[in-house]
């Protein structure tokens, strides 16, 4: 059966060794936790097409390995990736004291502007807790990560965890066209010329976007994330194209440039 969606978006799921990173990424697709799970060999992959603001989204999920020896391979699936799970146990500090190595990797190798949910897994055993949620959440801060603790186990907060991240994502994109303007403050995203509006009305391209009073180029209110820049790990679906194939009035006959 084909699958209809807006938008994929490419997802890691990283950490170290035994923090919990498979019963996620299983909790997520299978609703259930996974029992007896091994340690991964290099990457593994799953897919789940969620709702998100209105938007069908598939996230493309890649479980990479935590143990230093499958890091040469699981560095090799970073590029592209347009968001991040960054999972430490709460009941390790040795995992949490890896974080920055993570992050440095997921920054360098991954999307420049990949968005990262910092998540303190395993909270269904305060009991045996080694980083509090406040040290944690100060880390969070201090890296400009999102930050929740989940459990595998009892799926608390897991569905959440992924959610948020594609949320971020959707917010953060351009989506390229698909905008009116209008002078019309505060409803929608400002050219940089400061005398209109743009906002988005719908999918679809139109790289230009004239007025009477000037022509509006896409790198004046382009959002920080673009689909259609390569590597940005987000590209469009079905559902999209299919509305990006309609005929649209808008395109401009001229190519003048914009006088802000
Ligand atoms: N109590 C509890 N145990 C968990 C939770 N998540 C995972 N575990 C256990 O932690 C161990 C490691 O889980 P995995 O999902 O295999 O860990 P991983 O991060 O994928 O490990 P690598 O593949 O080696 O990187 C397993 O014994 C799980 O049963 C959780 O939320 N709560």
């Amino acid at each position: 059966m084909s699958e209809t969606y807006d938008f994929l978006f490419k997802f890691l799921v990283i950490g170290s060794a035994g923090t919990g990173k498979s019963c996620l990424l299983h909790q997520f697709i299978e609703n259930k936790f996974k029992q007896d799970s091994n340690h991964t060999i290099g990457v593994e992959f799953g897919s789940r097409v969620v709702n998100v603001g209105g938007k069908t989204v598939k996230l493309q999920i890649w479980d990479t390995a935590g143990q230093e020896r499958f890091r040469s391979v699981t560095r090799s699936y970073y590029r592209g990736a347009a968001g991040a799970l960054l999972v430490y146990d709460i009941t390790s500090r040795e995992t949490y004291n890896t974080l920055t190595n993570w992050l440095t990797d997921a920054r360098t190798l991954a999307s420049p502007n990949i968005v990262i949910i910092l998540c303190g897994n395993k909270k269904d055993l305060d009991a045996d807790r080694e980083v509090t949620f406040l040290e944690a959440s100060r880390f969070a801060q201090e890296n400009e990560l999102m930050f929740l603790e989940t459990s595998a186990l009892t799926g608390e907060n897991v569905e959440e965890a992924f959610l948020k991240c594609a949320r971020i994502i959707l917010n953060k994109i351009d989506s390229a066209g698909g905008f009116a303007v209008t002078e019309e403050r505060g409803r929608g995203k400002e050219c940089k010329c400061h005398l209109s509006v743009i906002q988005r009305v719908n999918m679809g391209r139109s790289p230009i976007i004239r007025t009477p009073r000037h022509i509006h180029r896409k790198e004046d209110y382009q959002g920080e994330l673009d689909p259609e820049r390569m590597g940005s790990g987000i590209q469009y679906g079905d559902a999209s194209l299919r509305q990006l194939r309609q005929p649209r009035g808008t395109q401009p006959q001229t190519k003048q440039q914009c006088s802000c």
